[in-house]
């Protein structure tokens, strides 16, 4: 219809670029997954076949997206890390959230099957997702320490919870009243002294969440490495005019449950919040 007098209600459609040269973080987050999680018979406090889907669909986007350096997810989110010269659609804001936001929830309901055998889809689950724009460095490292520091203290007391609940006998109002205005250090002695649960031993893909790291491959192990290599070499003995390649850094999706509060997880991969 382009030229015709219905034409102009295109320039309605304002541009929603994001600021150049900023670090994009992605947040998905289940709509509604109280009742999914439910509806589905959740183990509870943590349910690993849940958690594994979610990183398997957050693996899906991270191959389909390279911009994306890092993931980090628990319960029903997950957070996206894009490098700070990210140039994917034209960094148009809309376009980015509803693709990756999309992609995850077609790959989430796609593999559904493989990690629930024996409990069928009720109904199609669906994901909101937002983006976040962070200027420098030390925001991102706080941000992702907010979300590992979040997975802690959920953790933590729906454990406690669910411990005062189904082997304490307590009612579930009986057991929030028991934990309110705890500290961390109380649940811990609640967890220890009534149900002989050490909180450190819980498995830590529960207590620190998901952590999908972009991992650079060594030259010397990736085929596409050994070729770049060569390029450079070809193209210095030739001695054309041509421009050297660089070699293009080869990539491989890792997950991890390790700690990323504080600064140690981001000194050991640097390149992560490189440009
Ligand atoms: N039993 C169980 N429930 C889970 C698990 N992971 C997530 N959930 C549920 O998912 C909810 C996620 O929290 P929210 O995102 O705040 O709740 P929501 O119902 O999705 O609400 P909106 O995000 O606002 O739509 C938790 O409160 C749990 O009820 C799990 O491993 N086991
Ligand atoms: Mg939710």
């Amino acid at each position: 219809m382009a030229g015709s007098k219905f034409a102009y209600v295109k320039s309605f459609e304002i541009p929603d670029l994001l600021l150049p040269k900023t670090f994009i973080v992605a947040r998905l987050d289940g709509h509604g997954f109280h009742r999914f999680s439910d509806e589905h018979g959740f183990v509870k406090p943590n349910d690993e076949r849940a958690l594994r889907l979610m990183d398997h669909a957050a693996t899906v986007v991270m191959q389909e997206f390279s911009d994306i350096m890092l993931g980090f997810g628990e319960s029903d989110e997950f957070s996206f890390l894009f490098r700070k010269s990210c140039t994917l659609y034209n960094r148009r804001s809309t376009k980015i959230i509803s693709t990756l936001t999309s992609l995850f929830t077609s790959a989430y309901v796609m593999n559904w099957s493989r990690y629930f055998e024996d409990m069928p889809l009720k109904y199609p689950p669906s994901f909101d997702g937002r983006i976040v724009l962070y200027p420098s460095s030390t925001e991102v490292m706080d941000y992702f320490s907010w979300r590992q520091t979040d997975t802690h203290i959920n953790n933590l007391y729906n454990t406690t919870f669910w411990a005062l609940v189904q082997q304490g006998e307590k009612t579930p109002t009986q057991a929030h009243e028991t934990l309110r205005g705890t500290v961390s250090s109380q649940k811990n002695e609640i967890l220890f002294n009534n149900f002989e649960i050490n909180y450190n031993e819980i498995d830590s893909r529960f207590r620190k969440g998901s952590v999908l790291v972009r991992e650079v491959v060594p030259p010397s192990l990736s085929a596409e490495g050994k070729s770049s290599e060569a390029d450079i070499a070809g193209s210095v003995s030739a001695k054309t005019l041509k421009p050297s390649k660089k070699p293009k850094p080869v990539y491989k999706i890792t997950v991890c449950h390790c700690d990323i509060i504080g600064k140690s997880f981001w000194e050991e991969h640097p390149y992560l919040l490189e440009s």
